[in-house]
């Protein structure tokens, strides 16, 4: 099943951001949005994820294929890194825990305190919950922000492991993943141009 964004607005604080945005991503397929600060990355991202309504437009084959991955880790900071993954392996319904340990290298940080844990480590354990989802879809925005150059590393194998398996990747980032096979997406800003007033559900 492919995701399907169709002449997609989005917008923040009710104003337009982007317009006109249309791709599909299919298995085995990684794209990479790419514009400069400001230029609506995170909202295109965050609307692809559900977490606010399009202001035009569609997106189709989302849903709950979809595991979103931003700024803010989400972890538990009280429960260990192993209670960490366990807990969410549990909510998504996997069981293996073990290759993202081995995949992010927290195999020696597996029983600490996941508020112990330095930005870069706090960044791996976030990442590493993608790998028990087992969600298709990867939402990243800026997964790399924090890692060292061998973290982006293990990160880059983790998302060609996901694509090799059928899964796929919209990400944005500012940094060269290395990943040849990701597309790019360069996004183009909104062009201001007579409309209505922007509704009421597009403010978030
Ligand atoms: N909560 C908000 N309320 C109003 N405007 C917002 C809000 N969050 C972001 N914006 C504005 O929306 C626009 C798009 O922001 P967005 O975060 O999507 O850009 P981005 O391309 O991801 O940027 P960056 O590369 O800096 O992360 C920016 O002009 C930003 O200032």
């Amino acid at each position: 099943m492919e995701l399907t964004v169709r002449d997609l607005a989005v917008a923040r604080g009710g104003v337009p951001v982007l317009e006109g945005v249309s791709f599909g991503l299919g298995p085995g397929r990684a794209l990479v949005l790419r514009g400069p600060n400001g230029s609506g990355k995170t909202t295109l991202l965050r609307t692809v994820a559900g977490l606010q309504p399009p202001f035009e437009g569609t997106v189709e084959g989302a849903g709950e294929r979809i595991a979103y991955a931003a700024h803010a880790d989400g972890l538990k900071s009280m429960l260990t890194v192993t209670e960490n993954l366990s807990f969410w392996a549990q909510a998504f319904g996997t069981k293996n825990i073990s290759a993202a340990l081995k995949g992010f290298n927290l195999e020696t940080l597996d029983n600490r305190l996941a508020g112990t844990l330095s930005a870069g480590q706090k960044r791996r354990l976030g990442l590493a919950r993608l790998m028990v989802t087992g969600r298709p879809v990867w939402v990243l925005d800026e997964p790399t922000v924090s890692l060292d150059t061998a973290s982006v590393q293990l990160f880059a194998e983790a998302v060609r492991a996901h694509l090799a398996a059928g899964g796929s990747a919209l990400m944005a980032t500012h940094i060269d993943l290395g990943l040849q096979e990701a597309e790019i997406f360069d996004v183009t800003p909104y062009k201001a141009r007579p409309r209505a007033a922007a509704s009421d559900e597009a403010f978030l």
